[in-house]
């Protein structure tokens, strides 16, 4: 798998490294590591001193498949030769392997290199050696590594600002003194014993998932942005409502710029007010000129006018991260767009979008075919891009009651296969998914990654079961949260 910078930063938040020698009775490490990547982990090495090379690579092979299979990037530590015999993501190696040789040239430029690093002097070398990343230690007394320095948050932070390439945190931290790293700086928190010798990993693994991520809050600086230019929906489960709440649970800031008010709720679109052109433009204006959004979303446009409008400011702004959801017809079977503005929609703004997301009736109008099977999915969404110059996202959804969409992104298919969560309460589903898919856009995700998280946060705020209004009803968009503060 090929990770981007970004991905490389954020999987830095919780790194698990393994150690064997706390497994009980029955259990492997690959069933250990199974569910410490269920509870969230976000990078795994290897590191098995006392492993003899090829049961060390047999171990790697294995974890490796399951890595593979939560998106988590997987390094061997030490060992390059194994690394690359099993083509793992990447290697990790301390300061005493660097010596001399050019790790980079050796591993190629697409896997990841992670150095240890104790002082600014060796961060520095580090990242010019080509390391994606650093681990920094030891920050807390460990039993794991003899003779180990200890490191000042003060030290941390110097190393932290010394390297634009990120720094994770290592050395005896749990979930009691992890807060201490406070104000350094770090990107994450690597850890062995405070997992794997837990009675129950798992559980440790999501508690320290939460403290990494209170450790690691996004500065003000580095808060990304997104836009919503969308209808209203009074009654909150679709349109601005939907994106604003999706925006946020997905942790970037959110703005809006509204395209129409309608009155609506679970049953049905009862009216619909217009925004003017003219008032379309100075949201923009207002929005585009003081906080830049990092990706826009774009939702319901009632008529041609917007669309012009709208398409003629994002050219000026040069917006990046377009993603349109070609809103047409709601879920109550309410008309969202004039069928007129169908022509306008096409010729202005597709050829903006990075990303159009259909579901099939839309991509039946966008590619000017009957959609009925699979193949005829394939072939809409490769017309659609082709003719548009843009990637496409076509939604199987509620109007067939699958869940799998097909993406097809420079000439490339890429089917994402959901399970269909029995609920019918699907208002909104359409919105909150090309929401989030900006949102991950905005945090530097790449795309087929983007549609990834966006489906999976899709799929907790379906299955959290919540059943409101009398229709088909809103999802829970805050199912991760408890909605208690302390
Ligand atoms: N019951 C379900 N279980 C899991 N995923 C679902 C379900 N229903 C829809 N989805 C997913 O929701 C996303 C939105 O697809 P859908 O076809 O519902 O969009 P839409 O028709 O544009 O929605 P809207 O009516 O909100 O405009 C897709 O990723 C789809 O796979
Ligand atoms: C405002 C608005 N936008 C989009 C949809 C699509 O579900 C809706 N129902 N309402
Ligand atoms: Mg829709």
């Amino acid at each position: 798998m090929n990770f981007s910078k970004e991905e490389i930063r954020h999987s830095m938040l919780l790194y698990a490294i393994t150690d064997r020698t706390w497994l009980k009775e029955g259990e492997t490490l690959t069933s250990i590591c199974e569910d410490v990547l269920k509870h969230g982990a976000t990078f795994l090495q290897i590191r098995e001193k006392d492993l003899e090379p090829s049961a060390f690579q047999k171990e790697a092979l294995e974890l490796k498949a399951l890595c593979a299979k939560y998106q988590v990037p997987f390094v061997v530590n030490d060992s390059v030769e194994i690394a690359l015999a099993i083509d793992a993501d990447g290697v990790h190696v301390g300061q005493g392997d660097i010596q001399g040789k050019n790790l980079r040239a050796l591993i190629g430029k697409d896997k990841i290199l992670g150095i240890s690093a104790a002082t600014v002097a060796e961060a520095v070398a580090a990242q010019a050696a080509g390391a994606d990343y650093i681990g920094v230690g030891a920050v807390f007394g460990t039993s794991t590594k003899k003779n180990a320095r200890n490191l000042s948050v003060e030290k941390l932070r110097e190393i932290c600002a010394a390297v634009t390439i990120p720094v994770v945190a290592i050395g005896g931290i749990h979930a009691l003194n992890l807060r201490k790293l406070s104000g350094s700086q770090v990107d994450g928190v690597a850890v062995i014993s405070a997992i794997f010798s837990s009675d129950n990993p798992g559980k440790a693994t999501s508690d320290l998932l939460s403290l990494a991520r209170q450790l690691v809050q996004p500065t003000p600086r580095l808060m990304r942005t997104a836009l919503s230019i969308a209808g209203s929906d009074c009654s909150g489960g679709a349109g601005i409502q939907a994106d604003l709440k999706t925006m946020t649970m997905n942790g970037v800031y959110a703005m809006s710029a509204i395209t129409a008010l309608t009155a609506q709720n679970t049953t049905k679109v009862e009216k619909i007010v217009e925004t003017s052109p003219d008032f379309l433009k100075s949201q923009l204006d207002m929005i585009f000129t003081d906080i830049f959004p990092d990706a826009v979303k774009i939702g319901m446009l009632p008529n041609a006018r917007l669309i012009e409008v709208l398409a003629e400011r994002l050219r000026f702004y040069q917006a990046k991260h377009i993603v349109l959801d070609p809103v047409m017809v709601a879920t109550s079977g309410s008309i969202l767009m004039e069928t007129s503005a169908v022509l306008t929609l096409k010729k202005e703004l597709l050829p903006l979008a990075e990303l159009v997301t259909p579901n099939i009736p839309e991509a039946e109008i966008l590619s000017e075919r009957k959609i009925t099977t699979p193949e005829e999915i394939e072939a809409a969404a490769e017309f659609i891009g082709k003719t548009y110059h843009c990637a496409v996202l076509i939604k199987g959804g509620h109007s067939v009651n699958t869940a799998n969409d097909l993406l097809w992104a420079d000439g490339q298919m890429e089917w994402f296969y959901g399970r269909c969560i029995p609920n019918p309460n699907t208002h909104g589903t359409g919105c909150t998914l090309s929401s989030a898919i900006a949102a991950n856009l905005a945090k530097g995700y790449s795309l087929s990654t983007s549609v990834q998280r966006a489906k999976k946060y899709l799929s907790g705020a379906l299955s959290a079961m919540l059943d409101l209004g009398a229709g088909s009803g809103p999802m829970n968009h805050a199912f991760c949260l408890t909605g208690e503060f302390s």
